[in-house]
């Protein structure tokens, strides 16, 4: 079993670079720090130096990178892997240092998203610098794409310290690794991929205020201002450039005592099923309101 400390970053590729690094400052609202590297935008979020990068080249997600609290765990995740019949490859220097990490590893897991493990994740003291007062206080999960859900849920939960927290059908898992209800999902989809990236707002008002920026710069709202059952979160997902969806969300709950929580199951079929508000999409009927884009 590996113990998964936290979420890391998210690495994206981007074939039109400054349109995907425009979006994630002045449009989002994360700080870009200097890389130092041409064709590398590191955007933060948080005290931690950043927590998604978009790399110059073919369009997709890259990794998803989560941190790991020593590095004799890491060493211990390289052999578990291997052992589990993974394919592990260890980053080189320059690799780790563009991840602003002292070291990682790097699998496919099953259905074939990258899967990135860290240790000396780097902290940057001064306050963030948001490009806009979007209110971001941390990047708050990661939602991944496989075809089966609940292998999805067997793999994370039987390979690191993912539980449970909330089930919608076969559509959606939501898994925590710390007290924060999810900070990994799994949706349904017939391709590996990111199904987006979620960050977290100070406050409620601030994703009302970003959803009225959002709409006046003419981003296409794909599900939102509404209200997850699941983690309670007031919530509002937009799409940026190249398909990547980002979400904001306000107030997402705590599984304080890991004891006493039972997950639940909610019917995606069911009005409202992830939006107790009961906006447009959660009035869709059977059932597209998982699946956040319309299929083009
Ligand atoms: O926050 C949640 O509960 C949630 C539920 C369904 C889908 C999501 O993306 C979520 O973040
Ligand atoms: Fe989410």
């Amino acid at each position: 079993m590996i113990e998964l400390e936290d979420i890391g970053y998210v690495r994206s590729g981007v074939a039109d670079f400054a349109t995907a690094v425009h979006f994630a400052t002045d449009i989002v609202g994360l700080e870009l720090m200097d890389s130092g590297e041409p064709g590398v935008a590191h955007l933060r979020s948080d005290s931690h130096h950043h927590s998604l990068s978009l790399v110059e080249g073919v369009s997709g997600v890259i990794a998803s990178g989560f941190t790991l609290a020593t590095e004799d765990a890491l060493v211990a995740a390289e052999s578990e892997l291997e052992r589990r019949g993974f394919r592990v490859t260890r980053g080189d220097e320059k690799e780790a240092r563009s991840r602003r990490v002292a070291e990682f590893i790097g699998f496919d897991d099953p259905f074939g998203n990258r899967i990135e493990l860290a240790f000396g994740r780097q902290t940057i003291s001064r306050p963030v610098r948001l490009s806009r007062g979007s209110g971001i206080t941390e990047f708050g999960h990661l939602c991944l794409d496989a075809p089966d859900v609940r292998e999805a849920y067997r793999f994370w939960s039987s390979t690191f310290n993912a539980r449970v927290s909330d089930w919608v059908g076969d559509g959606a898992c939501l898994m925590r690794i710390d007290e924060v209800h999810h900070k990994i999902a799994v949706f349904q989809a017939d391709e590996p991929g990111m199904c987006h990236m979620n960050f977290q707002v100070a406050e409620l008002d601030d994703v009302f205020r970003n959803w009225h920026f959002l709409v006046e710069h003419g981003v296409e709202i794909e599900m939102g201002p509404g209200r997850h059952p699941q983690s309670g979160a007031i919530f509002l997902y937009f799409l940026g450039p190249e398909n990547f969806t980002y979400e904001y969300s306000f107030g997402v709950r705590r599984i304080t005592d890991e004891a006493a929580w039972r997950p639940r199951f909610f019917d995606p079929d069911e009005i409202g099923a992830i939006d107790m508000w009961l906006g447009p999409k959660a009035r869709t009927v059977s059932q597209p309101q998982l699946r956040l884009s319309d299929p083009a």
